[in-house]
C-alpha cells in the first residue's frame, strides 16, 4: 500500500536517512513526497537528494507548509528551537512524528501552537534495510486514523508494536540503541576472530552470517535463549569455555546495566527539556 502524503523530514541524519532509505526502497512513498531539510548543513541535504532523489529545501518553512506528515528527526536539544522557528506555520491538520529519544508528546504539543495530532516513535537504523523494531504512541490529539498512517509508514521499514508512552524509555535502551549493543559486540567478535588466524574479510562475514541466523532462529522458535545456548554447548566444549570467559566477566550484568543506563538517559533527555 502507497502512502499518499506529502512527508517533510526536519533532520537529516542518520535516523532520518535510515527511514528515507527504508520508505524508498519499500515503494511505501515516491521520492517526490518526501522533502528534507535541515539546520544548516547544505552538502548533507546534497548527499540525500542524490542518494534518494527526494526534494531537500533549505528553507524550513517552505519544508514545512507543503506537508501533511512532519517528521521531528533532530537532536533532543535542538527540538524547542526547531518547533519555536515554525510553529507559526504549521497547521493543526499536519501530522507531526517524533522520533526523538526521550521526549514526550506532551512537551512537544505543548511547544506548538495548535492542537496537532503527535505521534511518538522510536524506530532504530535497522530501518535502512526494512528491518527497524520500533514502537509508536499516541498524543491526546491523534486519532486512530493518525496511527494506521504512521502503522503503515513505519511497517514499510520493519516491525511495529504499539506501546504506552510509560514505556517508551524503555524501548529506546532496548530496541532504539540497541542495535549499537550488537555492533559493539561484532567489533570485538570480529577482532577476535583475526586475532585467531582469520583475514579481514573472512572474519566479517563468518560474524556476519552467525549473527543474520541468530536472529532469524530466534524469529523461528518458541525455545528460550538459555535454551538456544544450552544447544550449542556440549559438556566439556568449546562453548563452554567461551561462556565461562564471558560469565568471569560478567557479560550478562553488563548487558543489563547498559541497558538500564540507555533507558534512564532516555527518561533524563525528556525531564531535562520539561524544565526549560
Ligand atoms: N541514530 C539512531 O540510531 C536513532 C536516533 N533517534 C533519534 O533521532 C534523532 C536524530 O538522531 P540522528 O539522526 O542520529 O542525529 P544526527 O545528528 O545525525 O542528525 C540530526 C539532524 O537534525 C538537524 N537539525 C538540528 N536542528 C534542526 C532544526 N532546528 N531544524 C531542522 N533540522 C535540525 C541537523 O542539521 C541534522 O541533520 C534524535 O533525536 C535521536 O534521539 C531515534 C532512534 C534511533
Ligand atoms: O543515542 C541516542 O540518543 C539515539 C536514540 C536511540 C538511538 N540513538
Amino acid at each position: 500500500m502507497q502512502i499518499n502524503k506529502q512527508i517533510t523530514f526536519l533532520g537529516a541524519g542518520s535516523m532520518a536517512e535510515a527511514i528515507i532509505g527504508g520508505l524508498i526502497s519499500q515503494n511505501i512513498v515516491s521520492s517526490r513526497s518526501i522533502t528534507v531539510a535541515n539546520l544548516q548543513d547544505q552538502d548533507r541535504l546534497a548527499y540525500i537528494n542524490e542518494t534518494y532523489q527526494v526534494n531537500t529545501e533549505s528553507n524550513r518553512l517552505e519544508a514545512v507548509q507543503s506537508a501533511d506528515i512532519i517528521i521531528l528527526a533532530m537532536k533532543p536539544k535542538n527540538l524547542q528551537d526547531a518547533i519555536s522557528y515554525i510553529k507559526e506555520d504549521v497547521t493543526e491538520n499536519q501530522l507531526i512524528v517524533s522520533v526523538i529519544a526521550g521526549i514526550p508528546t506532551t512537551l512537544i504539543e505543548a511547544e506548538l501552537i495548535t492542537n496537532n495530532p503527535v505521534i511518538r516513535t522510536m524506530p532504530n537504523t535497522s530501518a535502512k534495510v526494512g528491518e527497524s523494531a520500533s514502537a509508536i504512541c499516541l498524543g491526546k490529539f491523534a486519532t486512530d486514523a493518525h496511527l494506521l498512517t504512521v502503522e503503515t509508514l513505519f511497517k514499510a521499514i520493519g516491525s511495529v508494536s504499539l506501546v504506552e508512552e510509560e514505556q517508551m524509555d524503555a524501548v529506546t535502551g532496548v530496541a532504539g540503541s540497541g542495535p549499537a549493543y550488537f555492533y559493539y559486540m561484532v567489533e570485538a567478535m570480529e577482532k577476535a576472530a583475526c586475532n585467531a588466524g582469520l583475514s579481514k574479510e573472512q572474519a566479517h562475514d563468518l560474524v556476519t552470517q552467525t549473527i543474520v541466523g541468530v536472529g532469524k532462529r530466534l524469529q523461528n522458535t518458541n525455545k528460550t535463549p538459555r535454551a538456544l545456548y544450552q544447544e550449542v554447548m556440549s559438556p566439556g566444549g568449546t562453548t563452554e569455555a567461551g561462556i565461562q570467559k564471558l560469565a568471569e566477566h560478567h557479560f550478562q550484568d553488563a548487558i543489563q546495566d547498559a541497558v538500564g543506563n540507555a533507558v534512564n538517559r532516555s527518561k533524563e533527555l525528556g525531564q531535562v527539556l520539561s524544565k526549560n
